[in-house]
């Protein structure tokens, strides 16, 4: 059961190939992926990609799931680092491609031999019967929030994952580890949600904490990153090339017509290694 991991940005998954796990024939059971996510159980990671998967859209499938089981429908440093692998292992035979996900079609475009790579996402939606978010159709900006000790005020947005986000002037880790479990389970999100704590630097940088649905405190995540900054750009407060600052580093933004969003952002390889029968008798 070879696997190959790597990191965005801090932001680590483990590619699991259809070739080498042949026994998952719908992919990993929940059991599967919580103990192969677990830090100190299993190999370690903030999620898993399974592809390449057939696709009768684009050139490759992936699914994508998150250290608690959940599945998600996009994850921006996941299809960074899944173009990585598939350049990797030659099986992109050009440097621009397509990945069908859950939450739509990307296209990737290879840079410095995989070690920076693009991805257009897709578009940035508001709307709440998009996102999921609860009550009547409407985009969500600038409502209130209470969880805990202190009511925020927040905006919604989905490129295929939901996300809230909440305009601060100043935002830390604490921030995510205190609020973000309440926000990311709050009954507004039918389908939980991410979480970003957004503080705008300037007109073309921004910086964010993030509590991850399914996954809890990354270090960055290229889905926040896209929602963050079309947050930023519809409140007015940044223009469409914008750099977005996170623990792990930087992701470089470009906002386009109808909120598309170009995606840029390095991978680093870390390990090919073999996962063995015995991982797997440990329940987590
Ligand atoms: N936890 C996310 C998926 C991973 C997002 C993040 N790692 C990224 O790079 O976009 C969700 O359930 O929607």
């Amino acid at each position: 059961m070879r696997f190959y991991k790597y990191h965005a940005l801090g932001n680590d998954y483990i590619v699991c190939d259809p070739v080498d796990f042949p026994q998952w024939k719908n992919g990993p059971s929940v059991d599967e992926i919580r103990v192969i996510c677990h830090r100190n159980f299993g190999v370690g990671s903030d999620g898993i990609l399974w592809g390449p998967l057939p696709s009768e859209k684009s050139e490759f499938g992936l699914r994508i799931f998150n250290p608690d089981g959940s599945e998600a429908e996009k994850s921006g440093n996941g299809l960074r680092i899944f173009s990585r692998y598939l350049w990797d292992q030659k099986l992109a035979k050009n440097a621009t491609f397509t990945i069908e996900t859950p939450g739509g079609q990307v296209t990737s475009v290879i840079k410095e031999d995989g070690k920076l790579i693009t991805v257009d996402m897709g578009s940035v939606s508001f709307v709440s019967t998009k996102i999921p978010h609860t009550g009547p159709e409407r985009e969500v900006i600038n409502e209130q929030i209470t969880v805990l000790d202190r009511t925020f005020t927040y905006c919604s947005a989905t490129i295929g994952n939901p996300h809230c986000v909440l305009p601060l002037p100043e935002v830390s880790a604490e921030l995510a580890h205190k609020y973000g479990p309440h926000l990311e389970t709050h009954a507004n999100f039918p389908r939980k949600t991410n979480v970003q704590f957004l503080q705008v630097l300037d007109r073309k940088n921004i910086r964010i904490e993030i509590w991850e649905r399914g996954a809890g405190y990354t270090l960055a995540s290229g889905s926040s990153s896209s929602a963050a900054a079309s947050v930023a750009h519809k409140l007015g407060l940044v223009d469409n090339d914008i750099t977005v600052h996170m623990p792990g580093g930087t992701i470089g933004i470009e906002i386009g017509a109808n909120y598309a969003i170009r995606m840029t952002g390095t991978v680093n390889k870390v390990a090919v290694g073999d996962m063995h029968a015995q991982l797997f008798e440990v329940k987590v």
